[in-house]
Formats: structure tokens, C-alpha cells, sequence
């Protein structure tokens, strides 16, 4: 197994390629739109049960200890371990029972206590002995092995201590928060607003899907593919209709777009063909280009931008191309706007099943397909080829991006790349 570089760098890199001559490498570009945008300001308090998939705005303490009381770990007897004097085995009368959701009640000396999973342990118990140690005839207990000091109870603040660091602002409510904020009471959190994003999709040939064509037209594959990536919780999404690649109607409809949008996404319009009017149109608005030409396979193209507060996300008109950049940077600048603390695509490693060449200058995403794991244990992946930034067939078929640094030419069977799992 060989490495070809060092692939474990320090986030938020993604590809680490160099660039080409006049074309700006992935990382610099992704780490100048990063710093191009600021998290919303803006904060709305929602029920914990409308959380889910928000970013949680504030830093949060523990408002109570968790658990919230000593409670048993196991159906079984709560008993006072000094009651068990001499050598056993030893037998206690049973001086009541306790449930989950029962008042917590006194240990009576000498007795044990019938006692159920998640009931308050009685005060003076310190030991629950599971039923299926104990021998219980009529109203005793018998015991022979002796539990040990604090067995099967789960102690207040074990968890948890009142006053820690519950979630830090920027965390995604999840599943697991969710249990977090619920099992500590709260019923509603301040996250973040929802972010508008506007999608724009360019081209005098694109026509919706369900639509009849005429010669020469195209469905708009773009419009879909960026409502699915955009339906998010935390994503208020406003669908425009595309439009034609003249100036004078993208101009319309980008400042349409602007004036109702935090992110505006376009697509197509952002080579260098005679209808490529893009970039002049957010310039001719007022705005500023930061990022363009990339040394990056598919996705050379993308331009990020502001128009006055409002970010602009240009992205190259090939689907393919257009997924690419959404998912390996797009993605990360609303996420870092929305006010998420974790926006970088999920990374992993893997074997290449298959030599694979590639022509140097940019940075690669291509797609491919995981294979299971060889005899080390480790994932294989198999890169397609003939790829193309027009195929949505292919993309379809992939489950991965494989990363190929902008120097190679080649890469061998066996040899570990990085992949960004879709
Ligand atoms: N002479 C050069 N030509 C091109 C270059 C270049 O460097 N020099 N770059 C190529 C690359 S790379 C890409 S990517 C494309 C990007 O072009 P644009 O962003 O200007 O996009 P368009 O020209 O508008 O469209 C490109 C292609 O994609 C189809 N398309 C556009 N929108 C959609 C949509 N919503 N749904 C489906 N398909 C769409 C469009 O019909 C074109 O076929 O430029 C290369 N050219
Ligand atoms: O790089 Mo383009 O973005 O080939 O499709």
C-alpha cells in the first residue's frame, strides 16, 4: 500500500494541489470564500421538536445535573451494604417496592427495598443487587454474594454536572442533542435564522423538466439538483425561473434574486463564450469578483462574489461541474453563513482498485465507486472513466469523489486517495 502524499492535512484543506499557471488552487479559493462570509446575525428561538437540522446560536450550560437523581441501573433490591453483617449468605425482608416515576422513599434499617429500573434509590440504599442474584421467597430476600458499594446505581451528575458545557453554539441539532437538550428540559433553543438562498439557473436553452422541448433546447437539470442539495431545515429556498443569456434579463433577474437573498446560486454563464455574461452582470450591479478560474476538474469556472452583503456563487453550467463545486465549496460558505462550527465535507481514505492517469493542472473530483474492502481491511474505490462534466448519468452512479492531486499523471492500483464520500 503506498501513499502517494501526505493525506491527513490540517482542515479546512481539501485538495492541497499547488494550481496551475494562472489558475487558483482549490484550498486558496475555498479559504477565500470562506473568508468572504460572516454568520447571520440573526437569531429566532424554535421548540427543541423544530430544531432538528439548525444550528444551535448560543453556547449552552448544563441547567441540570444528569441524572437528575441516583436512580437504578437494574430490576432488583435497593439495600444498605452494612446491613449485611457476618458471613453470608444473608436474608432481608422486603419493606416495600419503587418504581420509575415513584417519590423517592427512606431504606428502612434492615430491610431491603423492591426496586425497578430508573427509580429513585432510596435514601440510605447503597447497593442495588439484581433480581437475578437474589433469592426471593414470600417477603425475603436472600442474598449471597454481597453487591458491591454502589453497584447498578447511577449517580446524579455521572453524566453530566450542573453548569458544564452542555452544546457550543454552531453545533447541528441532531438526534443525539436532541436527546441532550430534551433529558435536560429544554423545550425550545435559539438557533440561527434560516438562511434564503436564491436559485438561479442561466441558459437560453433550458426549458423545465415535464415541458415540452424545441430543437436544440435542454431540460434544466441544475434548478432540481440545487433544490435537493438546498432542502435543508436551516435552507429557506426561493426558486426563480431560469433565465435567457442576455444581459439585460440576467441583470433583472439577478438583482431580483439579490434583493430577497442571503446567497444567490447561479448556474451556467461563467466561461468565456460569447454568452457567458455572468461575471459583467454582477460587476455592472455593483458587486465584486473574488474567486474565479480554479484549478479544479470540473469546476474551473466557478466564481464567488459579492453583491453588496448578498454572496454570489456563480456556478459553471455543467451539472456535474455544478454538483462538484456546490458540494466541495459552495456547501461549506452557506453552512459557515447559517452558522454552522462544522461545514467541511466528509473526508475519507481508500485504495484505488485500478491505475488510474490523469492529465496534471487541476485538481480532480471524479467520480467513482466504493467496492467493499480488500484483504487489509481497506475500502476500495474505482474511478470512472471518460468522465465529463456533462454526465448525470454517471454522477448518478457514483458514490464517491475521488481527490487526484493537480501534479499527477498517474496513480496506481493500491494506492491510498482521498474520497469525499456523496
Ligand atoms: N473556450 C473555453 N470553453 C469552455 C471553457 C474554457 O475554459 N474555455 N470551460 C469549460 C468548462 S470547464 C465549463 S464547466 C463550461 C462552463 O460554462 P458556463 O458556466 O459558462 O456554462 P454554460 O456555457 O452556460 O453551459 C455549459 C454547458 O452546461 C449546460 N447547462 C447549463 N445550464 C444547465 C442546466 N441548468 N441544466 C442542464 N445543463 C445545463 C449547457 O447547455 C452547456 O452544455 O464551459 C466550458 N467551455
Ligand atoms: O471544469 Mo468544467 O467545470 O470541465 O466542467
Amino acid at each position: 500500500m503506498t501513499l502517494h502524499r501526505p493525506v491527513h492535512r490540517p482542515d479546512p484543506a481539501i485538495c492541497g494541489c499547488d494550481g496551475a499557471a494562472g489558475l487558483v488552487p482549490v484550498d486558496t479559493a475555498r479559504a477565500r470564500a470562506l473568508a468572504m462570509v460572516t454568520r447571520l446575525s440573526e437569531v429566532e428561538e424554535v421548540a427543541l421538536a423544530d430544531a432538528t437540522g439548525r444550528a444551535l446560536a448560543r453556547d449552552c450550560l448544563a441547567p441540570v445535573a444528569l441524572p437528575l437523581f441516583d436512580n437504578a441501573a437494574m430490576d432488583g433490591y435497593a439495600l444498605r451494604l452494612g446491613d449485611l453483617r457476618g458471613p453470608g449468605p444473608w436474608g432481608l425482608p422486603v419493606a416495600g417496592s419503587i418504581r420509575a416515576g415513584d417519590a423517592p422513599v427512606v431504606l428502612p434499617p434492615r430491610q431491603a427495598i423492591r426496586i425497578l429500573t430508573g427509580a429513585p434509590v432510596p435514601a440510605g440504599a447503597d447497593a442495588v443487587i439484581a433480581q437475578e442474584q437474589v433469592a426471593r421467597t414470600g417477603n425475603m430476600v436472600g442474598i449471597e454474594k454481597a453487591p458491591a458499594l454502589g453497584q447498578h446505581i447511577r449517580r446524579r451528575g455521572d453524566d453530566l454536572v450542573e453548569g458544564a458545557p452542555l452544546l457550543a453554539a454552531g453545533r447541528a441539532i441532531g438526534p443525539r442533542e436532541a436527546a441532550l437538550l430534551a433529558g435536560s428540559g429544554i423545550g425550545a433553543l435559539p438557533v440561527a435564522r434560516r438562511l434564503r438562498v436564491a436559485i438561479l439557473c442561466s441558459g437560453s436553452e433550458l426549458v423545465a423538466p415535464g415541458k415540452a422541448l424545441a430543437p436544440g433546447q435542454i431540460w434544466d437539470a441544475n434548478h432540481a439538483m440545487l433544490a435537493s442539495a438546498l432542502t435543508r431545515p436551516w435552507i429557506q429556498r426561493i426558486a426563480l425561473p431560469s433565465c435567457a443569456d442576455t444581459p439585460s434579463a440576467l441583470r433583472d433577474a439577478v438583482q431580483h434574486a439579490a434583493s430577497q437573498a442571503d446567497i444567490v446560486i447561479t448556474t451556467g454563464g461563467v466561461s468565456v463564450g460569447d454568452e457567458d455574461h455572468m461575471a459583467q452582470v454582477i460587476i455592472d450591479l455593483g458587486g465584486r469578483i473574488e474567486v474565479m478560474k480554479l484549478a479544479m476538474k470540473p469546476g474551473k469556472p466557478l466564481s464567488i462574489g459579492k453583491l453588496g452583503n448578498v454572496l454570489w456563487l456563480g456556478l459553471p453550467g455543467n451539472p456535474v461541474a455544478a454538483y462538484v463545486t456546490w458540494h466541495v465549496i459552495g456547501q461549506a460558505l452557506a453552512g459557515k453563513m447559517a452558522g454552522f462550527a462544522q461545514n467541511e465535507p466528509q473526508k475519507s481514505l481508500a485504495a484505488l482498485a485500478a491505475p488510474i492517469r490523469h492529465t496534471p493542472g487541476r485538481c480532480e473530483f471524479r467520480p467513482a465507486r466504493l467496492l467493499g474492502y480488500d484483504a487489509r481491511g481497506v475500502q476500495q474505490v474505482s474511478c470512472m472513466e471518460q468522465t465529463g462534466s456533462h454526465r448525470i448519468a454517471q454522477l448518478s452512479q457514483a458514490d464517491a469523489l475521488v481527490m487526484i492531486p493537480a501534479e499527477l499523471e498517474q496513480m496506481n492500483a493500491g494506492e491510498l486517495v482521498e474520497i469525499l464520500p456523496l
